[in-house]
């Protein structure tokens, strides 16, 4: 059997881009959301701790760039199910070659791509159309107390959004852009 899984690394180490290889019929087609087997040398013994869904109803409405610390760091997979966003991350690991640098792609429910988000990131995306449906899959459970974010319009980090940015929650709004101070997220 093939993989139904292909992965691409991107220029940010242990961020990666997965193809969902789909089987199609004439009913239409199947296509595997995670795979214990498929990910395991990049899971190394992580297990999927939490599935969440999420619907964003308006185009250029963004969420992010969210983050959680020790000891609820996470892994997570981000795949969008209806529509279509801008999914983004940025690299906040202390230390790393590549910290503060920001990685963007396409995801939709066309072209069957995920992003494999590794520890140590900050997540947020954009949406590019009306009710975008996207559903993680994290390897932490989800602690109010271990929350952190980044502001996704901080100069620091310099994201191309795609298109002005039309919405966002409060708390998004208020995340304070970063100082020399910070140091970045052990890992
Ligand atoms: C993320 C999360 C939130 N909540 C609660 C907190 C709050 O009352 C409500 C909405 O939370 P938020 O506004 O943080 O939801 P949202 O902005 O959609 O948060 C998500 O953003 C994207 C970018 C991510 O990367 C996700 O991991 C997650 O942080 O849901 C949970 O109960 N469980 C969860 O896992």
């Amino acid at each position: 059997m093939s993989a139904r899984l292909s992965v691409e690394q991107t220029p940010l180490a242990g961020l990666m881009v997965i193809t969902r290889n789909v089987l199609s019929d004439h009913r239409g087609y199947l296509e595997r959301l995670f795979c214990t087997t498929e990910l395991a040398r990049f899971l190394d013994g992580r297990e999927i701790a939490q599935i969440n869904h999420t619907l964003t109803r308006n185009a250029g409405a963004a969420r992010g760039m969210h983050f959680q610390r020790q000891p609820f760091q996470e892994t997570k997979i981000v795949s969008c199910l209806r529509g279509e966003v801008f999914d983004v991350a940025v690299d906040l690991r202390k230390g790393s070659a590549t910290f503060g640098k920001w990685y963007g792609t396409v995801l939709s429910a066309d072209n069957h791509s995920s992003l494999y988000i590794p520890e140590g990131f900050a997540h947020g995306f954009q949406t590019l159309c009306s009710d975008c449906e996207l559903i993680y899959f994290h390897t932490a459970p989800y602690s109010a107390e271990a929350e952190g974010a980044v502001n996704m319009l901080d100069p620091a980090f310099g994201i191309e959004w795609p298109m002005a940015i039309t919405e966002r929650s409060t708390r998004d709004e208020s995340h304070p852009f970063i100082t020399s101070a910070f140091e970045g997220l052990e890992t």
